[in-house]
């Protein structure tokens, strides 16, 4: 295992070691992502609370080396404040031939998003989440990344309502793992009807996915919490309605005729599937003219979240519509909707069919410098 070069010291967190520079004190576990165990932190250099993920051999295989190294290189690029910002990266072991384990130092948020569905927001805060997740989502579209896997536990908020977005979805290359090292399991209920289908899709595939968070927020629970592929298109299409013929067009023939065959739902309205009676979480306001300005907002968010979720990538709402919705324009500021973009190189080229051993020394070669 590694052996800890000076400076360092572990401590065990649950049944894992986490062995980090001393700098690192007061490890607390705060959470398990998909790669590995998070903690908190205190950073006695910068006297600040961090977040500490750890990916034990992140090379074991060409799935996890992949999104290790793509998630390395990524967070290195971006800079955005609705995008989580890594503050530091290192690994215990001196030599590539002792390297096992890495460490994403990055920003300490206060909770997952996951924690703070089923708490009634009021149009503020909800508005205003909202918005920084368009605006995180358009940063990465700039640099070329289309998520394609945003949902609520890779979101990450502050009590002060402010949000960061924790990972870059879906690699282009990386086939669907069928399996997992892990016994974790992969949440798709937030998928795109087109990604679902395996049809081709653009920058509007993460606005479906925006509006699946969006809608769970205001019901408190999944919008559409399919079993597998099959049952999740079905929850779809039983609340939204079936798209007309026109969607099936991208569709390769077999899944086509398939999907054509099924039932045809007519689905209900907006305002059934979001009754007014959602929205009401603070009764702080009671005088008439807030109460019909309530009404406004909760009729500007229901028309939001009928153009997000729209079957059809071609009707769909886009990015800069979205951030330009009366329910959402009341924060758009042009230096967070615009910030400069990271150049990012095509990560795929330089991804194909490394060995294990390859992948080993790639990584530890990102980590050190
Ligand atoms: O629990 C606390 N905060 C909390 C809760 C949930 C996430 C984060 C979090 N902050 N920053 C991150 C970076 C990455 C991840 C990540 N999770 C999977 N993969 N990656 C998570 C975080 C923080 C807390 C704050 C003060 C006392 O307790």
């Amino acid at each position: 295992s590694d052996l800890p070069h000076k400076d360092f010291y572990t401590v065990e967190v649950g049944d894992t070691n986490f062995t980090v520079p001393i700098r690192y004190q007061n490890i607390s576990p705060i959470g398990m992502g998909a790669q590995g165990i998070v903690c908190s932190a205190l950073d006695a250099t910068t006297k600040t609370n961090v977040a500490i993920k750890k990916l034990s051999k992140p090379f074991q295989n060409v799935v996890q080396a992949k999104r290790a190294y793509r998630e390395l290189k990524l967070m290195k690029l971006v800079n955005h404040k609705n995008i989580i910002g890594l503050l530091d990266v290192f690994t215990p072991s001196d030599s590539l031939e002792e390297f096992q384990d890495m460490y994403l130092v990055m920003e300490l948020m206060d909770a997952n998003l996951s924690a703070v569905v089923g708490i009634g927001l009021d149009h503020n805060r909800l508005s205003y989440l909202i918005y920084q997740i368009l605006c995180g989502i358009r940063h990465l579209h700039s640099a070329g990344i289309i998520h394609r896997d945003l949902k609520p536990s890779n979101i990450c908020v502050n009590a002060n309502c402010s949000l960061k977005i924790l990972d870059f979805g879906l690699a282009r290359t990386a086939a669907e793992p069928t399996f997992l090292m892990t016994p974790y399991v992969v949440t798709r209920y937030y998928r795109a009807p087109e990604i679902i289908l395996g049809m081709p899709y653009k920058e509007n595939v993460d606005i479906w996915s925006v509006g699946c968070i969006m809608g769970e927020l205001i019901r408190g629970g999944v919008l559409f919490k399919g079993s597998d592929h099959l049952d999740q298109w079905m929850k779809i299409i039983q609340q939204i309605g079936s798209p007309d013929k026109s969607f099936f067009a991208d569709l390769v023939p077999n899944v086509r005729q398939y999907i054509e065959n099924l039932n045809q739902y007519e689905g209900y309205s907006i305002e059934r599937l979001f009754p007014d009676a959602l929205f009401h979480v603070d009764e702080e306001n009671d005088d008439e003219e807030d109460e019909d300005e309530y009404q406004r907002n909760t009729d500007n968010a229901r028309d939001l979240l009928a153009r997000m979720l729209t079957i059809d990538p071609k009707h769909r709402i886009s990015i800069d519509e979205a951030l330009n919705h009366r329910y959402i324009n009341v924060w758009y500021e042009q230096e967070e909707v615009d910030a400069p973009i990271p150049q990012v190189f095509s990560l795929d080229v330089d991804e194909r069919g490394h060995s294990i051993a390859e992948w080993k020394k790639i990584i530890y070669e990102e980590i050190k410098n």
